[in-house]
């Protein structure tokens, strides 16, 4: 079997001109711009590259996309008071605190990632990180989608691939994307997104026994592991869905760096009926359902 390819980059720029409509009628309508704030601490290369693309994301979509950049020597506490600052300014809509936090930050020690996130105002969380929202996720009554699971949501559904009835397998059980994809997907109703839901679900990890057996009984696989090219070919059944999730950087060979999923994609592209690629796949999506999110924060804060 060969593949088909899951062009998440394309569905994302559908989804993000889609948003750009919404955000102008909003605005035609009285409402205020929307506002993201990004808060980076440090200068990991990876981060700068997704904030700044976020940034421009929403320049795109009629978002006002601010970035504030601190330096790694800021404190804990100066960056729960940027946060707190952010809660209280009624221009900004959406809140971010681009993860990971740099590990040798605040005085060396580290932050307490949680204790950040969990500070950041829920009707602001536009990434859904906050223990309200993560609650009302698992209740099936979000205030906001998480975006990466979102995200795949979008892609499915546009690529008409049903979950209904299927056996989802999950690899990872990451807050940001096992945890809550898995949720979603198993939902009764489509609460979580547009009618993908109902699927079983399995969420198997790195310590799972016998988990290629459990990845080749899957319908949909879906790799947030973050571990390259983990899952081969012989863990996937032929004709399932693969959603490849994971972003790693591994040496090109030639001095320089080039993307990979947690999936090695040629071994899986000769089984899968479809698979989403790496880069161009899941990534971009990630974006597109938070400038989502940003639109939905500021109607939401708007309406009150
Ligand atoms: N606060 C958050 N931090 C992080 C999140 C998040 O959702 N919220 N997710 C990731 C990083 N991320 C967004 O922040 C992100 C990662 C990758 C992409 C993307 O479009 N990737 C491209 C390749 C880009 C490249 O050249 O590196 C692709 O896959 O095609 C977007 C967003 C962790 N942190």
């Amino acid at each position: 079997m060969t593949a088909t390819l899951l062009d998440g980059k394309k569905i994302a720029a559908e989804i993000r001109e889609e948003v750009g409509v919404k955000v102008k009628e909003f605005v035609q309508s009285g409402g205020p711009t929307p506002c993201l704030t990004a808060v980076l601490v440090g200068e990991d290369p990876a981060s700068q590259v997704y904030v700044r693309n976020k940034s421009r994301a929403c320049e795109k979509a009629g978002i006002d996309g601010r970035t504030l950049r601190l330096p790694v020597e800021t404190t804990e506490q100066e960056l729960l008071d940027v946060v707190r600052n952010l809660n209280a300014d009624p221009a900004v809509h959406g809140i971010l605190v681009q993860l990971p936090l740099p590990k040798d930050g605040n005085g060396g020690k580290g932050f307490d990632e949680r204790l950040v996130l969990d500070a950041v105002d829920p009707r602001k969380d536009v990434d859904a990180f906050s223990p309200v929202n993560v609650g009302l996720l698992m209740q099936g009554r979000p205030r906001f989608l998480p975006c990466t699971p979102h995200g795949i949501v979008q892609l499915l559904h546009r690529e008409n691939l049903s979950v209904a009835g299927k056996h989802v397998v999950v690899v990872g059980r990451s807050d940001i994307v096992g945890k809550p994809m898995a949720m979603m997907l198993a939902q009764r109703d489509g609460s979580c997104g547009p009618k993908v839901a109902n699927a079983t679900v399995t969420i198997a990890h790195s310590r799972t026994a016998n988990l290629a057996e459990i990845c080749r009984s899957a319908d949909v696989l879906v790799a947030a592991v973050g571990v390259p090219e983990m899952i081969g070919g012989d863990m996937i059944s032929d004709g399932a869905v693969v959603i490849d999730v994971g972003i790693n950087r591994v040496a090109d060979g030639a001095g320089g760096y080039k993307l990979v999923g947690d999936v090695n994609f040629d071994e899986a592209a000769k089984k899968a009926s479809a698979i989403t690629p790496v880069p161009g796949g899941v990534g971009p999506l990630t974006i597109a359902m938070l400038l989502h999110n940003t639109l939905l924060a500021a109607q939401a804060i708007f309406k009150k």
